[in-house]
Order: structure tokens, then sequence, then C-alpha cells
């Protein structure tokens, strides 16, 4: 864990190794500091030499600008380097992410990602900042004052060291309690954000139900608790520092007191006695650092600990080593006897052949949770397939790179998500760097055109978060013109009309239509009515495909279809057959 860690330094080699040589002559200017001050009083000072006097102070002021300059940059560089192995780690596991499979995102809650990509990483750069730094210059500073007041005068020094390990045991002891007092903090702060993205993002129900009242409850209800928490952790911290502060003026006074009997009797001058003092808070310093040092070392490493986690869980779907890049499919897809589990517990799909001839349009219909979508999500390979294979054009998906079979496929669904920006940014999201032109032309295809054309800021008007201005039907003609950008072979139409009233459906059908012509496509249907033109209809039950033909053909074998056609088109006994079925399945 501590080499992994170390490794993030290394393409920030040349600012730490600044800001560590910085840090160390900080230190040792700081150590010497209360020498000359001793030799100031002690020798200078009975000279009466004034010429001398205003020398020294000129170069002890030289001493002070440098030191101020080094400290500059240890504030700055330390941080710069801080920053930037945190921006670094950031990215990293944002690209690790991106890479991972549908499964991860299946399993891993959406809050948690979120969390792990911004506030764990928030206390990895102030450690890697101040952790080795600070912790190799509290040692120096601790060692090296010791050695000089020892030198000095060996009781004294013995003196002021022997009140160290009560203060090391009050930091150490502090620390554990205002630990825990942070981590029930953040854990209570977690819960008021989940409440808040809860309410937020659930506001339209919210209201619906005129629930603003019991939501403010809720939230006050969370926010109590965090308030009580962060108060806690404040009232350890308060006692912890009025703590310290006691003891260390505490060692102070009795290094005065002991040195000024010392003093008395001749064994120590007062020179020797100003610079002891001076030494005390010295001393003091590293205790100080070390005592920051707990306080952020459990956050830093707990965050680290958690983002080496997430980075080191390998995406489950990688491209084969000898993946073929395919540039242009014709779209002949096949099954060959597919298995697939989402987990162990259940088997999905069984034993599923099926095949497709380049530019048919086909579609799946069947009782809800028979499986529908997750065949059509095998082919882009969002899923592996537990056993069996899916060839398109003959060659096994798991041949080629996922970026160019995705590259093939378009999928439009039913939930349609937009990004936060403009109709022109959405629409070009098919194809990055796509002209202006193409935009457009797009965006005619889709009947587009006359939508934007009534906008006030046209291709430029901003849709909202998720494209919230956006009716239902104009977020599936932008979906669409996104997939006219693309332009791929193979189209995959997930039940993308079904949340439209019927007149807008039409009017979306007529865009999906043209849109599937010339392409291999599979439609994924609840409403008959809209794959009454498909090449082939297939039937998919929990016991696989039952049923394989034209529409015509499945009417007239009068099974499980002409059950759905009637229950569409007439209503009665086969109806209620169906819902039964539906429901049992
Ligand atoms: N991501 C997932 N993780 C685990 N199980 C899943 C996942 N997605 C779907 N399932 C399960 O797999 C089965 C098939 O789901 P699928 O969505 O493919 O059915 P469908 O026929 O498309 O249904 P619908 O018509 O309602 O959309 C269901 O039992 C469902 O609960």
């Amino acid at each position: 864990m501590y080499r992994k860690f170390f490794s993030y330094y290394k393409p920030h080699k040349r600012l730490f190794v600044i800001d560590f040589s910085s840090a160390i002559i900080v230190a040792v200017l700081e150590l010497f500091f209360p020498l000359a001050v001793q030799w100031f009083i002690d020798k200078l000072l009975p000279t009466g030499d004034w010429g001398m006097i205003v020398q020294v102070s000129v170069l002890l002021l030289l001493v002070y600008a440098l030191s101020t300059l080094l400290n500059f940059i240890v504030n700055y560089l330390g941080h710069k380097l801080g920053i930037n192995i945190e921006t670094d780690m950031r990215e990293e596991l944002f690209t690790h992410v991106q890479r991972q499979s549908f499964r991860f995102f299946d399993n891993t809650k959406t809050g948690h990602i979120m969390s792990r990509i911004t506030n764990d990483l928030f206390d990895i750069g102030e450690f890697a900042h101040h952790g080795p730094e600070d912790l190799f210059i509290a040692i120096m500073t601790f060692i090296g004052a010791f050695a000089i007041m020892f030198n000095v005068n060996p009781t004294l020094a013995l003196i002021a060291v022997g009140m160290v390990p009560f203060l090391a045991w009050l930091v150490t002891f502090s620390n554990i309690k205002m630990n825990n007092a942070w981590k029930t903090m953040y854990g209570k702060i977690a819960d008021v954000n989940g409440r808040v993205e809860d309410s937020v993002s659930g506001v339209r129900v919210v209201k619906s139900f005129t629930n603003e009242a019991f939501e403010i409850e809720r939230f006050q209800e969370q926010n109590g608790f965090f308030r009580s928490a962060k108060l806690y952790a404040y009232k350890i911290m308060a006692g912890t520092h009025s703590s310290i502060y006691m003891m260390t003026r505490l060692l102070t006074l009795v290094v005065l007191v002991v040195g000024a009997w010392l003093s008395f009797n001749g064994k120590l001058s007062y020179g020797e006695l100003v610079s002891f003092v001076l030494y005390t808070n010295v001393l003091i310093k590293p205790i100080d650092k070390i005592s920051a040092l707990l306080e952020l070392y459990p956050k830093g490493m707990a965050g680290f600990k958690r983002f080496r986690e997430l980075v080191e869980q390998a995406p489950e779907i990688q491209d084969r080593p000898n993946a073929q890049v395919v540039s242009h499919l014709n779209g002949d897809i096949a099954f060959h006897q597919v298995d697939f589990h989402y987990d162990t517990s259940k088997t999905v799909l069984e034993d599923i052949s099926f095949d497709v001839r380049a530019g048919q349009t086909i579609a799946f219909v069947g009782p809800s949770g028979a499986g529908k979508t997750t065949i059509c999500s095998l082919i882009p390979r969002f899923y592996e397939v537990s056993s069996g294979a899916i060839t398109i054009d003959g060659i096994d998906v798991r041949d080629m790179t996922q970026a160019s079979l995705r590259d093939q496929i378009g999928i439009v669904q039913q939930d349609v998500f937009l990004f936060t920006g403009t109709i022109r940014e959405n629409i070009a999201y098919g194809k990055l760097g796509a002209s202006e032109e193409a935009i457009r032309e797009a965006a005619k295809k889709a009947h587009l055109e006359a939508f934007i054309a009534e906008l006030p800021d046209g291709y430029d008007t901003q849709i909202g978060e998720r494209g919230l201005k956006l009716s239902g039907g104009q977020k599936q003609r932008l979906a669409i013109a996104r997939m006219f950008l693309k332009n791929p072979p193979i189209l995959i139409l997930d039940e993308a009309t079904s949340a439209l009233d019927t007149e807008t459906e039409m009017i979306i059908q007529q865009s999906l239509t043209e849109l599937a012509e010339n392409r291999t496509t599979l439609v994924i249907a609840h409403r008959l009515a809209t794959i009454r033109n498909a090449d082939r209809v297939l039937v998919v039950t929990p016991n696989g495909i039952e049923e394989d033909g034209t529409y015509d053909e499945l009417v007239a074998q009068n099974g499980i279809f002409a059950k759905l056609h009637h229950i569409q088109f007439r209503k009665g006994q086969a109806a209620q057959e169906y819902v039964a079925m539906s429901t049992h399945s």
C-alpha cells in the first residue's frame, strides 16, 4: 500500500525535491536561530560593538527573508504537489470507472462512486504534501533540538525531554477520540447528502404528493444529527488543543524556572537560558506536527485504500489481446446456444439461438422480464455471455474491440438520456466532432428542424438537466437525430416509443422507420402496431424463444403472439390469459 502510495510522487519528482529540500533548509535555520540568539546575548552584547550588532542584525534579516521565501515555496509548491497527486488519482479513478462494464454499475451505488471520486480524495492531497515531509522534519527537528540542548546543558535538556512522553500520550489519546468523532461526522454529512439528493431528484413526486413538510422534517432530523456530531467533534478538538496548549506552556514554565535556578547557581548563562526557552518551543513544534499528521493520516489513508480498492477492480469485459477493429459490419447477427445469467442464482437466458440477416427488421415481443432487453444488451457486449457465442458477419463479438463493435451499433431506448447542454451538443454526442452541416442534416432527418427553428436560441438552446425542458417526444426525436448522425449499420430500438402518447408515437414511429432503412434493426416492442412491418417476430418467454415467424404467420399459429395480438386489438379471453401468464412470469 505504501509503495503504491509513493509511486504517485514519481511524475512530480522535481516538485517533491524542491519542496522537500526547502522544508529541510527552513527547519535547519529554525534549529540554529536560538543558538544565534544565545551568541548574540552572551558574546556580542558584552562587547558593546554597535556596528557589529547592526551588521549581525542585517545578516539575521537576510536569513529571515530567505526563510520567508523558502516557507512560501514549501507552502505553495508543497500544496501544488499534493493537488497534483490528488488530481492524478481522480483522473485515474474516473478513467477506470469509464472502462467498467455494466455489471459494475449494477452492483455499485452511484453515490458511492461519486464520493470516491470527489470527497474520498480530498484529504489524500493534504496527506501527500504533509505526510512524508512533516514526519521527516518533525523527527529531524526533535533530534536536532535535543542534541543542541543536551550540548548546552544536559540536566535541563533531560528535564525538558522527560515531559515529552506525557505530551505524546495526550496527543495520541486525543487524536483517537478526535478521529472517531470526525468519522461519525462524515457519516452524518453523507446521510444529509443522501437526503438532499433523494428529495431534489424526486421533487416532482414530493410535490405531487404535497409531501414538502414531510421532506423538511426528515431533512431537519438528519441535519440535527449532523449538527450534534460536528459539535461533539469540535468539543473534542477544543479539549485537545487546550490540553496541548496547557502542557506546552507548562513545559516552557518548568524550563524557565529550572533554568533560572541553574542560572542563579552560575551553571547557565542568560543567553543559554533564553536559547533554552526558545528551544523548548522548537521541541514542541514536532509534537504539533505529528499531532496534525495523526489527524490527517487516517483520513488520507482511508481515502487512499478505498481509491485503490476501486482502481484494482478490473473491468469484467476487456478486449482480447488480438481483438480486431471492425470498421464496417453488414449486420448479419447470430446467437449460437447462448446462456446468460446476471448472477449465479438465476439463469435469464438458456440455449438461445436465432439469426438475423443484414438489413432485416426483427421484433422481440413477450411478457415482461422474459429477457428481451438482456438479449439486446449482449450484442454490444454490455454483458458477457455465460456460454455459447454471438457473431456478427460470422465474427464472434468477443474477437472485436469493444469500441469498434459499439461504433457499429446504435441504441434508442424509452428512457432517453440527454446531457445538460445545448441541442447542438446533444445531437453531436452521436458523433463527436461532426460538422454543423451534418448536425443540421441529422436534425432534419429526425423531423426536429421546425421545432428548433421556433426556439429563440435555435441549436444553442439549453435543454436543462437531462433534457428537463423538453417533452418526451422532443427528447426521443433528439435521440433519433443523434442516431442519424452516428449512422450505425445495426440499430436496437428498446421500447423507444412506449412512453409516448399515441399521436406522438405515430410521428416518432415515422422517424424510426426512416432510421431503420438499410440497417439491421432489432425492435423490442410492447405495442404491436409498431412492429406490423417487421420482417420477423420472435416471441421471448421465460422458456426461451417460443415462436418465430412473420406477424401474420404468428397470428395464424394461434399461440402466445396471437393472444398478445388479441389483447391489443380485441380484448377478451385471450387478453386475460396473456395477463395471467405475464404476471406469473
Ligand atoms: N442488471 C440486472 N441485474 C440483475 N438482473 C437483471 C438485470 N436486468 C434485468 N434483470 C433480470 O433479468 C430478467 C430479464 O430482464 P429483461 O429486462 O431482459 O426483460 P424484458 O423482457 O426486457 O422485460 P421488459 O419487457 O419488462 O422490459 C428479469 O428477471 C430481470 O429482473
